[in-house]
């Protein structure tokens, strides 16, 4: 087995590892990434909305910056998120974007004077300020008090990654392609790197690094239908999982977006109702002001996703061969706007439905989206068990986004996860040396081999590929928008008997080089454990928060459910993962919990809440009257970054005040 080294080893070439990668060889450290296909080709390419940052160009962002960002995004998570995580993120987003327009990113841009515009179904005109003319626009998204994300029509993640990979290629970052990480080679403490297996020649090969970075995306494709390219089946999750010491954390928030077409899944957009686009009924009706007044077709993913499920339990879907749908309207919006702004929907619509969205609704139904679960890190990135091992994107669980993302925090958790992280992979790489065992090393290497002899030789009956079918549907079924105590139990146990049967898989096709029946063989074993992580957290988790909605349990309940599920599988023969809980501090909250202003208001409330809230308001009382929100924000729930992220960002609105403030100077005199 050939053995390569590198100071950082990331593993993935999306976004996120990406940005890791770029960090880590500014630092001058050698740096390699593996990845199962052209970077170009990684599902980020895939995002279409865009990012949010809160850059506050346009009209409508006005009044926007990092303490409204983060408060759109704790809501968003439904009190679940690492808040400390989100005020991170949220400062560096604005830097990120900027960043990006440096390296080629075309982002849609602001131009003064009046645009027409739709809001709450109706044509309103809107006056950019001449001084924001150029500057970097955002369109409105879900769960957001501003107009806050940044976008490039809606090809937003394909710009992104084109500019980041050459960023990459710039700085001769080599990544070797159709290479799966299939083990994380380790010694209980520290992590070393990772054994992986050529796609092409069935090659192993060992890579040891000081550090490395799991950045393989999420785990869609543990359900039958998804929004997720077909290699997001959560492969980094179980390479974690499978050290029996890392933990997972959140695995069961599971995100189903509204609008995906029916029936093939593919996504359209939230940048369709965050333009104007409405949702209707068979009747034509337009239903989410009755559920939703305030936010409506806007309010966040899970309440829109769950309030339509409803809407069509009520009998009000449109009957069609592949299940109830209801409509996405976005003919309001005019041929121009999605021509421009929606092209990509355009080109979905016409090549996979047949249909023309300028003159057609849209059929769309809820499908799943988004992992929130992933492996747990602190904030800077590092599993808390074995040093070394880092983790970014959606492959991790960093955690800013607790039970729910926000739309357009996700391919910003990329790029400013993959800056604020990476900064502290380079970090860990300059401060450690490689450490080498070459005994270990050939153990795990081992490990995988007869891993591999068993299947090609062995005489297994069972299907490879029918145990994965059987798996999505199971996950579909039982384990989707609403979950029940009785489902879940029957998930988990029809998912163990699956993984049971998994030990005696059998292939038709012996070939040890390029041989899909091989790698769907050594991928369902590990899936079939990321995909009872999530079933065993949502059957324990008797409450409803966020994406996941007890229909037995609806209450959120802060009381006995402010917490973190963490998942870890010690022993390697087990047939359900080990859970166990990590507790959010109220007390230490910037933002406690409270009502997220859309969805059910019925929390049951945390013991700590008004004792921490009354905390808050002594803190901000002992305060400077004049004392800025900088000030007050550290005074509340201070947060660490690496210097160099640390300096405020700049907005338009604060030229613009300066200015009227030199002018009322001016006029005093
Ligand atoms: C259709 C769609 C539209 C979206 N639109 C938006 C949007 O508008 N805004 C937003 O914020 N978010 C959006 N998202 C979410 C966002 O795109 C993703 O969360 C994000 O791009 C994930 O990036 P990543 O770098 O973490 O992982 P990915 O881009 O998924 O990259 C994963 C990488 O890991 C590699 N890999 C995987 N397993 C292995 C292995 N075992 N060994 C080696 N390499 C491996 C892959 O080859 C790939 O290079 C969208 C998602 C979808 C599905």
């Amino acid at each position: 087995m050939q053995i390569i080294y590198t100071d950082t080893l990331v593993v993935g070439a999306g976004l996120a590892g990406l940005r890791v990668a770029i960090a880590s060889k500014e630092r001058g450290l050698d740096t390699l990434v593996l990845s199962l296909i052209p970077a170009k080709r990684s599902h980020s390419a895939a995002a279409q909305g865009g990012m949010q940052a809160s850059l506050g160009n346009t009209v409508k962002g006005m009044g926007d910056d990092e303490d409204v960002h983060f408060q759109d995004t704790v809501k968003g998570s439904d009190w679940g998120c690492d808040q400390t995580v989100a005020r991170m993120f949220a400062h560096c987003a604005p830097k990120a974007v900027r960043e990006l327009a440096n390296w080629g990113v075309p982002w849609t841009r602001v131009t003064k004077g009046d645009r027409e515009v739709i809001v709450n179904a109706e044509k309103v005109t809107i006056h950019e300020a001449a001084a924001a003319h150029g500057l970097i626009n955002a369109r409105d998204f879900g769960g957001t008090k501003k107009w806050r994300t940044c976008y490039t029509a809606d090809g937003t993640g394909h710009s992104l990654l084109y500019a980041v990979d050459n960023k990459a290629i710039s700085l001769g970052i080599p990544v070797h392609e159709r290479m799966e990480a299939l083990k994380i080679i380790h010694d209980g403490k520290r992590c070393h790197g990772v054994i992986a297996r050529c796609l092409i020649t069935g090659e192993l090969r060992a890579y040891i690094a000081k550090s490395t970075t799991i950045a393989t995306g999420g785990y869609g494709r543990i359900y039958e239908v998804s929004t997720n390219a077909i290699i997001c089946e959560g492969i980094g999750q179980a390479l974690a999982l499978e050290t029996g010491v890392a933990t997972l954390g959140n695995m069961e928030a599971v995100q189903f977006h509204p609008t995906a077409i029916v029936p093939v899944g593919i996504l359209t957009t939230e940048g369709c109702r965050g333009d104007g686009g409405l949702l209707r009924d068979k009747d034509g009706y337009r239903f989410m002001p009755d559920y939703e007044p305030e936010k409506k077709e806007l309010a966040s993913r899970d309440v829109v996703s769950r309030r339509m499920t409803e809407h069509m339990r009520k009998g009000k879907g449109v009957e069609s061969p592949y299940g109830p749908h209801l409509w996405l309207d976005i003919t309001l919006l005019g041929r121009k706007h999605i021509e421009t702004n929606l092209r990509e929907v355009k080109e979905i619509c016409e090549n996979f439905l047949g249909i023309d969205p300028a003159k057609d609704w849209i059929p769309v139904r809820p499908t799943q989206h988004y992992s929130m679960g992933g492996i747990r890190t602190t904030p800077t990135g590092e599993s808390p068990q074995l040093s070394g091992l880092f983790s970014v994107g959606e492959a991790a669980c960093w955690d800013m986004h607790g039970f729910n993302r926000l739309g357009g925090n996700s391919l910003a958790e990329t790029v400013v996860g993959g800056m604020i992280i990476g900064k502290y992979v380079a970090d860990f790489g300059e401060q450690h040396d490689l450490v080498v065992d070459t005994a270990l090393i050939n153990r795990f290497g081992k490990d995988l081999s007869d891993e591999i002899d068993q299947l090609v030789d062995g005489n297994g009956s069972e299907n490879a590929f029918e145990l994965k079918l059987t798996m999505q549907r199971i996950m579909m079924d039982y384990v989707g928008i609403f979950r029940n105590g009785v489902e879940l139990q029957q998930a988990i146990d029809e998912l163990s008997a699956l993984l049971k049967r998994a030990s005696n898989i059998g292939l038709k096709c012996k070939k040890r080089h390029a041989n899909p029946e091989l790698v769907e063989a050594l991928r369902i074993r590990r899936m079939l454990k990321v995909a009872l992580t999530v079933a065993c957290g949502a059957n324990a988790r008797t409450e409803s928060r966020g994406a996941h909605s007890r229909e037995d349990f609806p209450q959120r309940n802060d009381k006995d459910w402010l917490n973190r599920t963490l998942s870890s599988w010690p022993d390697a023969n087990a047939l359900i993962p080990t859970l166990s809980y990590e507790p959010l501090d109220v007390m230490a909250m910037e933002l406690p919990p409270g009502y997220r202003g859309y969805g059910v208001n019925n929390a049951i409330a945390h013991p700590d809440t008004e004792k921490r809230e009354q905390q808050i308001a002594d803190i901000l009382a002992q305060l400077d009257a004049d004392a800025d929100r900088y000030v007050k924000q550290a005074a509340i729930m201070p947060f660490e970054l690496p210097d160099a992220l640390l300096p405020n960002n700049e907005r338009l609105s604060d030229t613009l005040s300066s200015l009227v403030k030199t002018a009322n100077v001016a006029g005093d005199k």
